[in-house]
């Protein structure tokens, strides 16, 4: 063999080693996202919260509906019954035929003496219809903090004094971290597994580490700051306003910061809704985050074996396939502790339904990951957007 074939086969091999290296450090560092979302998911869930000296603020609690679920006059009556002293009830319809209306206007008449409001029709103010459903309860909300509240969710009789008293003088933005209720049904199960392990994880370490991972499905806002960044309106360019409203927050220097009580949702899902909402995400996530095009694959535990495992035979000879299993059982029991944490007391399924279906989920997230690249274009309930990069909304005029 010639000299140059030889310099050039050791120079590969070096190549190979340093990217083998550079693999297994970052495969250490998704154990270290474990170890840190379960130490602060321990500190951070369920804890009590300190009581306030003086009056509480008042809570202008936004509800933004779209039709009717088989959950949604259950989810609605908890916040009818909520134990905290000054708040009041803004819901949104788009249109006057919307099914919610009668469900709002039933308990309405069942709680009177609870100040609630219903608006109808929105304000076109962007293409974020959400923000449109909301724009004329956050122009009305006489109170200092605004509670965006999606449909979905359930509310303990608790949760709102709990947020409200994680809100600190350097706080602007409270969200509860998303989980799900317990609910019978595949589809409800596997949504409940994904947001007690793979989204928590991430979710509970990003909002340790400090960095924006907002998930506004249930969150507490200091109308003040929101004012001072343009308002509710000045977000309706973009799709995930939930993540934009942590952003503009985080430049002005506020805070965000989680609750003691996770956000439960209870809406009626299934599996194909709910891989259509992860597939949703990932598309809304591809848009804002270039960089999580690459990253977000490399996180997910199959990706993550299959990439250790080669880098620990490259550099120490390691049993790849020994060196996988190991590493996918590891995972499953810290997401099972992960989810038992954020559950805080028994699941409602046993151990081995757990696997089996954390087993489907993490198995199923490339396919879902590469569905959301192949087809840009997303559909959001009646809507049909496409997002550019950075976030900004475009809207797809439907076919006929
Ligand atoms: C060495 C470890 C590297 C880990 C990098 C992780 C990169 C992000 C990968 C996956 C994202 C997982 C999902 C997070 C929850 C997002 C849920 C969501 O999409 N919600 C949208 C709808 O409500 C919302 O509009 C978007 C929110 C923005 C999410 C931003 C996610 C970035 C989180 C970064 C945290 C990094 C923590 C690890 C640091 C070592
Ligand atoms: O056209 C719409 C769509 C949705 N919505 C409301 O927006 C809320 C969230 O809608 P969905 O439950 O369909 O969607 P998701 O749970 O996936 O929402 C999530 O992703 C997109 C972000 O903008 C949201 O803030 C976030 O909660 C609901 O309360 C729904 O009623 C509208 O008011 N109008």
């Amino acid at each position: 063999m010639r000299l140059s074939s030889i310099l050039f086969y050791l120079q590969a091999e070096l190549l190979l080693v340093w990217f083998a290296l550079a693999l297994f450090i970052f495969w250490g560092a998704l154990w270290l996202v474990h170890f840190i979302s379960l130490a602060y998911a321990k500190w951070r869930l369920y804890r009590k919260p300190k009581p306030r000296e003086g009056l509480l603020p008042g809570v202008s609690v936004i509800k933004p509906l779209v039709g009717v679920d088989a959950n949604l006059a259950t989810n609605l009556e908890t916040f009818f019954t909520l134990q905290y002293p000054t708040y009041e009830l803004l819901f949104c319809v788009h249109s006057e035929s919307d099914p919610a209306l009668m469900v709002v206007q039933m308990l309405m008449n069942k709680y009177k003496d609870v100040d609630a409001r219903i608006f109808v029709g929105g304000e076109q103010v962007g293409l974020n219809p959400k923000i449109n459903n909301m724009m004329p309860a956050y122009s009305a909300a006489k109170h200092e903090f605004v509670l965006v509240s999606d449909s979905n969710i359930f509310m303990r009789e608790d949760a709102l004094l709990d947020m409200v008293l994680s809100m600190s003088d350097n706080v602007a933005l409270v969200t509860q971290t998303p989980y799900c209720m317990d609910r019978k049904g595949l589809g409800s199960n596997l949504e409940q597994i994904y947001f007690g392990t793979s989204h928590a994880r991430i979710y509970m370490t990003g909002n340790c580490l400090g960095f924006v991972c907002s998930t506004g499905m249930s969150s507490l806002i200091r109308k003040c700051a929101l004012d001072d960044v343009g308002g509710m309106r000045a977000f309706s360019p973009y799709l995930a306003e939930d993540y934009f409203f942590g952003v503009a927050l985080a430049k002005r220097g506020w805070l965000s910061v989680i609750s003691g009580l996770p956000a439960l949702q209870n809406g009626s899902t299934d599996v194909h809704r709910f891989h259509d909402r992860i597939c949703r995400w990932i598309k809304l996530r591809v848009a804002m985050l270039p960089h999580t095009i690459i990253l977000e694959p490399m996180q997910d535990c199959m990706m993550a074996g299959l990439m250790g495992s080669w880098a620990a035979n490259m550099l120490f000879d390691w049993n790849s396939l020994v060196f996988f299993l190991v590493h996918v059982l590891m995972w499953m029991l810290f997401d099972y502790m992960l989810i038992c944490t954020v559950q805080n007391g028994p699941l409602s399924f046993g151990k081995f339904e757990f696997a089996v279906m954390w087993l489907y989920r993490e198995l199923s997230a490339l396919p879902i990951y590469i569905k959301a690249l192949w087809e840009p274009r997303i559909r959001w309930r009646a809507g049909l957007f496409k997002l550019r990069w950075g976030g900004l909304i475009e809207e797809v005029p439907e076919k006929r």
